[in-house]
Parts: structure tokens; C-alpha cells; sequence
């Protein structure tokens, strides 16, 4: 079977072991080819081939339902659901996404990018089969480290309460979350993988039991399965008295094994939960050798792994700078903690995790787990600086009112990847943050201009302890400012920074958009407009002692920001002047009120029209500023 030549998946019907087993080449070859040219998750996918058609083979595409959790492993899938030939377009503008999307195939029956998610989408198609009369299969595929997160347990929680439910749960289980799984679920897998017996069985068995001429070979699964009960009762147990039959562990990598215990799963009435131990980065040594670098990739090459060098050095990224910043506070306070939910190198927290290991967290993917753990910190005089992606903190929403804002306690989130992300596309845009903070009382929200206010901006957030903080700052690399190693001023809550005056426009810009409104100011005084530029630095509150009295003299206004317009810093802006009784016209540029999909965060600026050229045309046509004879831009 060519891939190139496949564009259903149950054209994997009928193929041999061996003929799957080349297959899998195929894939891992394109897999290999495909990531080191664009970038984007090596291992995870690596590590699913197997299981992936070995499941795929006892599964009917015409009617049975497939749920990826998180998605970032399912680039095998997409090759086997006729995606093979255009592969190469991966987390391309326009191209193939890097996360499973309804949208891009109708083999995709469920998109995520945020994990934890499977088990309750399969369950409701689940339950919509049984209440539809239908007879399908549906499957969830679950990584270890996705069952860490709160929504996979209060699945299985009710799935477990359905004994007549058919449901299939393959649990992926490879030790590794992006970082090694930490908490007391991966401590029971491995208990479960890592048994002498277990192993034992697993290695042995197979061999003793062919040499049995009675024993029907088609069964020797169950029997296995039998004699791992016998001798490790608990194996499994935890599922099973919740209400699952637990099967395993199998081998993830062993096609004919996986299709023989699929087979068998499918048999079983209720929920079933297939424990597969594979491999993150399964054939790609230098991945499996490193399974936290290796988990997602720049473009990089094959041969040594190592980064395609860029063009010109980059200056450190935010989340260095945050990770080095924070680590240096912490070595004289030894009430920061630093709090990560399973992003350690993500969010440079990991910096934190080597130099000071006893103040920091990582709770696994458990984000409401981990700000309503903060809030406990905080009241009992700890200094939390818990560190989410903006987008992933969005399911920590209600732990934020109610534990954090409600008690006004003295919690100081950073929020890491706030802004265009790029590839990764809508599931993981930093879009929101300012809206779904702004509205909250007690709360404060700052974001720095460049990585030196970054730096100040962290001394702030942990010197404030007169109730909850946040601050945002986008993924990427700083401007290459000046850093200082210590010492750093802490700001004034609430007051923001005037960078250049003009009397012909105000620009107020928050955070990552305040570099790009002094190129816009460039841009309009070469059309002989003089602009104001305000670093806003704080969206709430404002500092409306300096905004207002600008506004009110020079009575043409524009807000500039990073992130969703419905709700955000232009919002507070026009909220403040309406209180304020200030009537001028505002402009206001971020995002509109719509999903950005994958592309370069460049790519996704330049579309949205918001490239310091195009905010300029903008201005200029908005304020029908009449252009002088001749000019060009
Ligand atoms: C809610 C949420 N938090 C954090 C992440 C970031 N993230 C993406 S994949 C991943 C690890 C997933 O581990 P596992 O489920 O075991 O899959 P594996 O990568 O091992 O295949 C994390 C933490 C996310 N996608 N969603
Ligand atoms: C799958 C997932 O959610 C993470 O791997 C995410 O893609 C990381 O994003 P960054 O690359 O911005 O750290
Ligand atoms: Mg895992």
C-alpha cells in the first residue's frame, strides 16, 4: 500500500502485518521529512504509528467516531485519512493544521488543541449513538499526561457510571507529558508498566504459548491478560473500580498485539479502557533520546536534530527573560513559588525547576487545580506567580473569580504566549486574557512594552499584595533591550508611560502594540501628522489622570492592542471617556471579533492589517487626513 495512494482509511482493511508495518515506514518517513522542514510536534506523533493502525484496522470509517485528545500526535492519522499527499503543508498558512479540525476533514470528528478534552467529546457520541439507535464504535485516545487534566477524570467519572455505554478509551501512555508526567495517576501507570511480572509476561509469554499446540492462538491475549491478573491483582484495578474493563498494558508497538487486543476491547459491553505503553519519538533515536526538545520542533535538521540556524541571533525570548528574572527574586524571597500546569520549558519556568527546585510546581495539566492551589498559597503568606499560556488559562475561568477575585487574594498570574502564537492556530491564540480579566473586580492587568519592562513589570506583580495581578506578554523574542541583572524599578500600579508627544493624534497602545505605535508615529509625521504615544502599561486600571486630559486636548484617539477588540484595552478606553464625558472619535485596532487560523504570527498581522504600514493607511483614511499631493507609502 502506498499512502499516496490511500484516501480512506479502511483501505487499511485487510493489509498483512507486514504490509501495515511498511505503512508505518511511510509514515514515520514523511512524519520525519515533514516536521524537520516546518516545524511543529515530532515525538507525539512518533510514538502513535503503530496504534494508529493497528486501530485504525478494527475500526469502519463510514460510521465509527475517533477522538484525538490535544491533537499534536495525530499527524499519522491525518496521513492515513487521505492528508498524506499535501502533508507537507503542515501548520502552514492555508495548509494542513497541526491540531485535528471539523472543518479541514471529515475524518477529524473531534477538534481540540487544549487537552483533556476526549473522553467527554467521545462520551457524548456515545450516548448520541445509543439515544439514535445506532450501532458504531466511538474511541477516545488519550495521553498519559492528558489524563492528568481535571475534565479527563469527570469523564471517566460518569462514563464509569454507565455500564450498558459502549466506550473505548485507549490510554497512550509514555511516561512523558512535554516533561516528564508528574503526579500520582503516571506514578500508578508506571507501577502498572514497570511490574517484574507484567514485564515478564509481556516479554515471555507470547513464546511459551505458542510452543502449546491446543491453545488457540487468537486467545493468547486473553490469557495473558488472565495471568497478569493473577499476578499483579491491582493491575488495572483504579479502572476497573470505576467501572472500566482495563486492559493491558500492551505493547504500542507491536501492530499485530494492538489489533489482536483492539479486536478484543470492541467485544467487551461498556466502557473499556486499552492501556498501550509506547514510546514518545519511536523511531527517531535522537527524539526518544530527548523526549522533552523533541516533543515539538523548530525546522531543524534530520541528520543531527539540531535548529536550522536563523538568519541573525535572536535576542533571549520573553519567557527567558521571565523564567531568569523570576529565578533571581525567588533566590531572595523565599516566598515565590513558581507554579507551572505541566509548561515548564514553555514558560522558562523550568530555569526556576533547576536552580530553585523547592520553589517550584508543577501540578500536571491542571490549570483550575493549579490557581485555586495558588489562592490557598496566598492565604498563607506565599507569593504564587503561577504561569499559564493566556489560552490555557481560560479553563481556570471560574477558579479566578471565585477563589482568587472574590477573596481579593494576592495572586500574581503571568501569562506567557498572550497574543498571535502563529502556528499553533485558534485553539491556542493568547486572544482573550484582556477581556476575560478586565471584567473582574479586584483584578490588576499590566503588560510590559519589551522585556526590560518585563523585568520591572515582575517585581511589581510580586511586591503587590493588595489583591490579584496579572500580566501579558506575547510568545517570541524580546526587542534586545538592555537587561539588567538586578535592581529593577518597580512601576506604579496604574500609571502608564508617555513616550512621545504630537499634537495631531493619540495613540494609546498596550503591551507587545507599543514598539509598533512608535513606527506608526514614524510613518504618519512623514505625512506631516505629529502623534502622542502613550505606553499604557496597565489596562486595568487606567491611568486616566494622564489618557483623559490627552484625549479631551487633542481630540483624536487611537488604541492599539494585541488581542480580541470585543472587551479589550480600546473597550476600557471607551469606557473611561464615556464615564469621563470625553465625546471624541476613537479608533481602535486589534482583532476583530474572529477565530485566527494557523499561519506565521507575521502572516497573521499582516491579514488582520495590523503591520505599523497598514495601522498607519488605517489612521490616515480613518481621520480622512487629507494626504499631501504626491505622497506614497
Ligand atoms: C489545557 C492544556 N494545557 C496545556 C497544554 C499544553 N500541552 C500540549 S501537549 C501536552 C502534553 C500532553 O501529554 P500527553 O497527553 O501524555 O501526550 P504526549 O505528548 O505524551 O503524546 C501539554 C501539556 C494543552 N494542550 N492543553
Ligand atoms: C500541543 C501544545 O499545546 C503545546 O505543545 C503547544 O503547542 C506549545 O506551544 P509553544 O510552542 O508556543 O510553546
Ligand atoms: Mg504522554
Amino acid at each position: 500500500m502506498q499512502l499516496s495512494d490511500l484516501t480512506h482509511p479502511n483501505q487499511l482493511h485487510g493489509l498483512s502485518i507486514a504490509q501495515l508495518k511498511q505503512v508505518a515506514c511511510q509514515i514515520r518517513d514523511k512524519h520525519l521529512e515533514t516536521v524537520a522542514a516546518t516545524g511543529g510536534h515530532l515525538g507525539p506523533g512518533l510514538g502513535v504509528v503503530e496504534l494508529t493502525l493497528a486501530l485504525y484496522q478494527t475500526l469502519d470509517f463510514e460510521k465509527d467516531r475517533v477522538v484525538w485528545d490535544v491533537g499534536h500526535q495525530a499527524y499519522p492519522h491525518k496521513m492515513v485519512t487521505g492528508r498524506f499527499n499535501n502533508f507537507a503543508t503542515l501548520r502552514q498558512k492555508n495548509g494542513i493544521a497541526g491540531y485535528l479540525n471539523r472543518k479541514e476533514s471529515s475524518f477529524d470528528h473531534f477538534g481540540a488543541g487544549h487537552a483533556s478534552t476526549s473522553i467527554s467529546a467521545a462520551l457524548g457520541m456515545a450516548l448520541a449513538r445509543d439515544h439514535q439507535g445506532e450501532n458504531y464504535k466511538v474511541v477516545a485516545i488519550i495521553g498519559d499526561g492528558a489524563l492528568t487534566g481535571g475534565m479527563a477524570l469527570e469523564a471517566i467519572n460518569h462514563a464509569g457510571h454507565l455500564p450498558q455505554t459502549n466506550l473505548m478509551v485507549v490510554l497512550n501512555d509514555n511516561e512523558m507529558s512535554i516533561s516528564p508526567n508528574v503526579g500520582a495517576i503516571p506514578r500508578y501507570l508506571n507501577k502498572i508498566r514497570l511490574s517484574p511480572e507484567v514485564q515478564f509476561i509481556a516479554d515471555n509469554l507470547n513464546d511459551q504459548l505458542k510452543q502449546l499446540p491446543f491453545v488457540d492462538h487468537s486467545f493468547t491475549g486473553s490469557i495473558k491478560e488472565g495471568m497478569k491478573r493473577l499476578a499483579v491483582p491491582k493491575v488495572g484495578a483504579v479502572f476497573e473500580e470505576l467501572g472500566f474493563t482495563y486492559i493491558g498494558p500492551v505493547d504500542g508497538h507491536n501492530i499485530e498485539e494492538l489489533i489482536n487486543t483492539f479486536n478484543r476491547a470492541h467485544q467487551i459491553v461498556g466502557p473499556v479502557l486499552v492501556h498501550v505503553a509506547t514510546t514518545k519519538g519511536k523511531g527517531y533515536a535522537i527524539a526518544e533520546k530527548d523526549q522533552v526538545g523533541y516533543h515539538a520542533q523548530n525546522p531543524f535538521d534530520l541528520t543531527t536534530g539540531k535548529a536550522k540556524p536563523s538568519s541573525k541571533p535572536k535576542p533571549p525570548s520573553y519567557s527567558k527573560v521571565f523564567g531568569d528574572t523570576l529565578t533571581k527574586l525567588a533566590e531572595n524571597d523565599p516566598r515565590i513559588l513558581g507554579i507551572t500546569a505541566a509548561m515548564a520549558t514553555g514558560t522558562g519556568l523550568d530555569i526556576l525547576q533547576k536552580n530553585l527546585p523547592n520553589q517550584y510546581i508543577d501540578v500536571g495539566i491542571a490549570e483550575q487545580h493549579a490557581v485555586t492551589m495558588a489562592a490557598g498559597l496566598a492565604t498563607s503568606g506565599m507569593r504564587p506567580v503561577i504561569t499559564i499560556y493566556s489560552t490555557f488559562l481560560q479553563r481556570a475561568f471560574d477558579q479566578i473569580v471565585h477563589d482568587v477575585c472574590i477573596q481579593n487574594l494576592p495572586v500574581f498570574f503571568c501569562m506567557d504566549r498572550a497574543g498571535i502564537v502563529g502556528a499553533d492556530g485558534p485553539t491556542h491564540q493568547g486572544m482573550y486574557d484582556i477581556a476575560y480579566l478586565r471584567c473582574l473586580p479586584n483584578m490588576v492587568l499590566m503588560a510590559p512594552k519589551d522585556e526590560a519592562e518585563l523585568q520591572q513589570m515582575l517585581v511589581t506583580g510580586i511586591n503587590y499584595t493588595s489583591g490579584p495581578i496579572a500580566m501579558r506578554y506575547p510568545r517570541g523574542n524580546g526587542y534586545g533591550m538592555p537587561l539588567m541583572e538586578e535592581g529593577w524599578e518597580e512601576l506604579p500600579i496604574g500609571k502608564g508611560e508617555l513616550l512621545r508627544q504630537g499634537d495631531d493624534l493619540l495613540l494609546l497602545a498596550y503591551g507587545s502594540m507599543v514598539y509598533p505605535a512608535m513606527q506608526v508615529a514614524e510613518i504618519l509625521s512623514e505625512h506631516s501628522l505629529q502623534a502622542t504615544v502613550v505606553n499604557a502599561r496597565f489596562a486595568k486600571p487606567l491611568d486616566t489622570e494622564l489618557i483623559i486630559p490627552l484625549a479631551s486636548q487633542i481630540k483624536r484617539v487611537v488604541t492599539l492592542e494585541e488581542g480580541c477588540l470585543p472587551g479589550g484595552f480600546g473597550s476600557a478606553i471607551l469606557e473611561a471617556f464615556q464615564d469621563a464625558g470625553v465625546l471624541v472619535p476613537v479608533l481602535r485596532l486589534g482583532v476583530p471579533d474572529l477565530l485566527v487560523e494557523h499561519a506565521t504570527a507575521d502572516q497573521s498581522k499582516a491579514e488582520l492589517g495590523l503591520t505599523p504600514p497598514q495601522m498607519a493607511e488605517k489612521i490616515l483614511s480613518q481621520f480622512a487626513v487629507p494626504q499631501p499631493m504626491g505622497v506614497t507609502h
